[in-house]
């Protein structure tokens, strides 16, 4: 029986390896047509979650719901709305791009020559299809292996880092074509990476798992506007960094030179902030706020843990 409306729906997942919790308690949930980034720095648990969202691994806690069906207790169902590309995409390179897709639908319950005829050209593969897979550049193999996962019409697509390796030209190509699969098919998209600046460009949500952990979720646009530098120039300066201190959406207040302060701080919230200062005679002489971008986000939550 189906139970809920997200696509897909992760609540407390958990993962003890020996003694150590490598997932703990992971909850979020993607809607239908999202793409949803899932960010975290080197060995915070982000192969480990997706290993248990396709099934490879099982959790020690939590649940997995895939288009409504729980996917302990209906693998089949639920794995069935999944198409996934965990690291590279499988690919013979002596056979063309054509006859790769063929011999995995034979793999695949009910799949036609019209889907596959489909598939190519949603990826956008018809000139090349018949071609052989070792004369393809790797943003074509990596689409290739992306028709390969939707051969079944998954509504779920699960991507590990399907930039890597890639130049600039073949992640913006990569961007684009994930997007209008989101946009024109309706496909949610759940993509591990760790360029930031493309995931702040591609993805409509995205978590942060740091440690095993969820440390933020959140629309893109909304993290970003809700975590702006602003500077402040106050007088007296002292009694000024006070007050801003004192505001409870303000954090790490700096005190710098010349009666300039710097806040972290929501962009929305500059006028109520401004007249929280006057109402105290505080003057303020200058407001300058500076946008953060999600790398700088990112690093803030973690700590400064790389993520390369
Ligand atoms: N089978 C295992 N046994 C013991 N430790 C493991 C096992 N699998 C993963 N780990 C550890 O769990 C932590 C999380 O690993 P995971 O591969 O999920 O991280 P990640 O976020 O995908 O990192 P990366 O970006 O480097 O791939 C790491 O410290 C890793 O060493």
């Amino acid at each position: 029986m189906k139970t809920n409306s997200f696509v897909l729906s992760v609540e407390g997942l958990s993962k003890t390896i020996g003694k150590r919790e490598i997932v703990a308690d992971v909850s979020f949930n993607v809607g239908g047509g999202e793409i949803f980034g899932f960010l975290g720095p080197n060995g915070a648990g982000k192969t480990t979650t997706i290993r248990m969202l396709v099934g490879l691994i099982r959790p020690t806690k939590g649940r997995i719901q895939i288009g409504g069906y729980d996917l302990s207790r209906q693998f089949l169902k639920a794995i069935r709305q999944v198409g996934c590309i965990v690291e590279n995409p499988e690919l013979y390179p002596y056979l063309t791009g054509r006859e790769n897709l063929e011999l995995f639908a034979r793999m695949v319950d009910e799949i036609t020559p019209e889907r596959i005829e489909e598939v190519v050209r949603l990826v956008e593969l018809d000139h090349r299809i018949d071609d052989l897979v070792k004369t393809y550049s790797l943003g074509m193999r990596q689409r290739l292996g992306i028709a390969q996962a939707l051969l079944g019409q998954p509504q779920l697509l699960i991507l590990d880092e399907p930039t890597n390796g890639l130049d600039p030209a073949g992640i913006r190509e990569m961007r684009s074509f994930v997007r209008q699969l989101a946009r024109e098919q309706g496909i949610s998209v759940f993509i591990s990476s760790h360029i930031l600046h493309e995931v702040q460009l591609m993805c409509d949500r995205v978590a942060i798992i740091n440690e095993g952990r969820i440390v933020k979720t959140g629309r893109v646009d909304q993290l970003v506007a809700n975590h702006a530098k602003v500077e402040w120039l106050v007088q007296p300066q002292e009694s000024g960094a006070e007050k801003l201190r004192q505001l409870p959406y303000i954090s790490q207040v700096e005190i710098l030179d010349q009666g300039r302060v710097l806040v972290h701080m929501p962009m929305d919230k500059i006028a109520e902030t401004n007249e929280a200062l006057l109402k105290q005679q505080i003057r303020v002489t200058g407001i300058r706020p500076f946008k953060q971008t999600l790398e700088d986000i990112f690093l803030e939550m973690t700590g400064g843990n790389s993520i390369d």
